[in-house]
């Protein structure tokens, strides 16, 4: 049995040692131990789970969010150009991370944003080798689709692009909804075309996602099915739940580079630490916590570390900069009562004839409630001088309250960043924005659905934002949650484009067929929805609407960058935290720039790649 009491965890020899049993860790994990002289042990601050049925029916995704069991329910600090609002960031915690309470679509990538990895200066990160690693992390279900219906849905796999004995389970969705197919239409009526497959590298179209679903069972497959369940009996992987890890113990190793000898952890209220590390450290604690647990070991900023009154046992000012996500705005439509939505599991009598239709793999509960892609470029949703005036403004000077205006390193990697930025503005092949559409009405902010109407939730997202926030210490008590600051709209074309992207969304809305279905708008709320029928500054007016209404997407990276020290990283294409000689970050907060797609699949594949390169460095 891989899990250990926290005594039997202390005192065992482990040659890794990862914190946060994650997406990424437990990737890493399994594939360590596929060597059975290899010992690795992961600390993880939540339970593990096993199967219950909030995290595992696909039909009731969301409702493990904000609950503390699941979700360390972060919040954002004030968003001062977003009304000052405060914003709900959900991580998943447990065996699982955040694939355990995610909404289940599996995308990837474009080619361009891979290979920019490489163009940063890492060695071997580059799209031919994470999609062999994207593949080697999955396995794929076919649709059963005909060909006829592949098309209509922008969902025609190319076998060859897909895993098929991975861990992660992927599936195509268990039924189609009209709306689906009419949405498409509507989107080739405004000129965005069907992307029959997503996944080869150009993600710019309407398309369908696979999801992390087991269609045998119609359950969610996420890290701890994958990756931890399958391996429970090897007996050199000792997992130990419940224990929050306070720091990473740092010793110098009496020349210029510091060694992780081990962790500070508490369990059950009582703190320990472990000491029998032989070869690295690993950080897999995502995206927030990550940086934060840099700088509860001493890495970072010496201005913050002292602040909270931590010795500097590394100067690495980068850690916790460069924070980037996905912001997004909802736009949620009344539909004619013909259309079957998702809608239907909250009454009484809908819920008990999905629940039939479950216990036979079929139905709403079964399948992923976001299924419906548009990924649009600049050119889909702003004129050419539009795109020019976008991409002049990706620049630090443009943007503010960001350390890259005070520290030089930070400057220079930002100016690669924002340079490759401008190139993807001006390619029509490039996604700048994404619709997708939520089958029902997004289960949680805002106004109540009323019983017995149907609805679809279109939530349109910025891809690329200009902005760049932080993610540091709030306190020196390391049980706080870090102060997150998304920054948003720090670079005025982030509002512009959100602004587009909502426009864009509204016109779908408002073009045959699909606005054939729409009987009245949620959100936008009315007296927005009045102001843009009588009013002359419709810009202005969606421009309030952004700021009071957008929030995350739940796709944060950045915050320990790989990319060159000298240019504003914190690991480099090893995945080792500079100034170190043995601790490592294998989590998604090591991509340098947001990509075009939710991150789940990257996560994994990043988990994946470590594992060569450790594996590598063994031989
Ligand atoms: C609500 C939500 C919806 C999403 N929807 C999608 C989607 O539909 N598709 C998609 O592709 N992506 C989605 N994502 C994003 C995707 O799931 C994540 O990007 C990915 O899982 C992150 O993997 P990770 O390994 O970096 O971190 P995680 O999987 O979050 O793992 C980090 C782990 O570290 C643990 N940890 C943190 N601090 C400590 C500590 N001090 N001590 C010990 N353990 C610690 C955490 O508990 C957690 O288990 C979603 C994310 C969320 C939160």
């Amino acid at each position: 049995m891989p899990i250990v009491s926290a005594t039997e965890f202390t005192s065992a020899t482990v040659d890794y040692l990862i914190v946060g049993g994650g997406s990424a860790g437990l990737a890493l994990a399994a594939r360590l131990t596929e060597d059975s002289d290899v010992v690795v042990g992961v600390v993880e601050a939540g339970d593990y789970h096993g199967h219950t049925h909030e995290v595992d029916i696909p039909g009731m995704t969301g409702q493990t969010i904000a609950n503390p069991k699941y979700d360390w329910t972060f919040f954002s600090t004030p968003q001062t150009r977003a009304n000052n609002r405060v914003v709900l960031q959900p991580r998943g915690k447990g065996l699982g991370g955040s694939s355990l309470i995610n909404f289940l679509g599996l995308l990837r990538p474009s080619k361009d944003e891979f290979d920019a990895l490489e163009e940063f200066g890492n060695e071997g990160w580059n799209w031919e080798s994470l999609l062999k690693y994207m593949k080697k992390s999955e396995k794929t279900h076919a649709s059963g689709l005909s060909e006829n219906d592949a098309k209509k849905y922008g969902a025609l796999p190319e076998n060859d692009l897909h895993g098929t004995d991975g861990p992660i389970l992927k599936s195509f969705p268990s039924f189609w909804t009209e709306l689906h197919g009419v949405l498409f239409d509507t989107a080739e009526a405004l000129g965005v075309p069907r992307n029959l497959e997503p996944v080869d590298g150009n993600t710019v179209g309407t398309s369908t996602c696979f999801a992390s679903i087991d269609p045998r069972t119609a359950t969610r497959s996420h890290a701890a099915t994958g990756y931890f369940e399958p391996n429970h009996a090897r007996k050199n992987l000792l997992v130990l739940p419940n224990a929050q890890v306070l720091r990473v113990v740092i010793e110098s190793d009496g020349n210029n580079f510091k060694r992780a000898s081990g962790v500070e952890f508490v369990v059950g209220g009582v703190t320990m630490k472990t000491k029998n590390v032989k070869r690295d450290v690993i950080l897999s604690a995502g995206s927030f916590q990550t940086p934060q647990l840099l700088e509860l070991s001493g890495i970072g900023n010496p201005d913050i570390l002292k602040k909270f009154g931590i010795e500097t046992a590394v100067n690495l000012p980068s850690v916790g900069e460069n924070l980037q996500d996905h912001v997004y705005i909802p736009v949620i439509i009344e539909v004619d009562q013909k259309y079957e939505t998702l809608d239907v599991v909250f009454e009484p009598a809908g819920l008990q004839a999905q629940q039939e239709l479950y216990k036979e793999q079929k139905g709403f509960m079964s399948s992923v409630a976001a299924p419906a892609y548009l990924f649009l470029a600049a050119q889909h949703i702003g004129t050419e001088s539009d795109v020019n005036t976008w991409q002049a403004k990706a620049d630090a000077s443009t943007t503010k309250d960001i350390a890259a205006n005070v520290l030089p390193d930070l400057a220079k990697g930002l100016q690669k960043q924002y340079d490759l930025q401008k190139r993807w503005f001006l390619d029509p092949n490039h996604a700048q924005a994404e619709i997708l559409d939520f089958i029902g009405f997004q289960p949680f902010f805002g106004p109540k659905p009323v019983p017995g109407k149907r609805y679809q939730s279109l939530i349109a997202s910025l891809m690329h934002p200009l902005s760049r926030g932080t993610v540091h210490l709030a306190s020196s008590n390391p049980l706080d949650a870090p102060a997150i600051n998304p920054n948003y709209f720090a670079n005025d074309v982030d509002l512009d484009l959100m602004v587009r992207i909502l426009d864009f969304t509204l016109k779908i809305c408002d073009t045959k067929p699909f606005s054939t279905a729409v009987q009245g708008f949620v959100l936008p709320p009315s007296d927005v929805m009045e102001s843009l029928q009588s009013t002359r500054n419709r810009e202005e007016v969606l421009r309030e609407y952004v700021r009071q209404w957008c929030g995350p997407v739940y796709h944060p990276v950045g915050t320990a960058a790989m990319m060159p020290r000298d240019e504003g990283g914190v690991v480099d294409g090893s995945l080792k935290v500079y100034g170190t000689t043995n601790l490592r970050v294998v989590d998604i907060s090591v991509l340098p720039l947001e990509i075009s797609s939710h991150t789940q699949s990257a996560a994994y594949a990043i988990g994946e790649k470590a594992a060569d390169i450790l594996k590598g460095e063994r031989l």
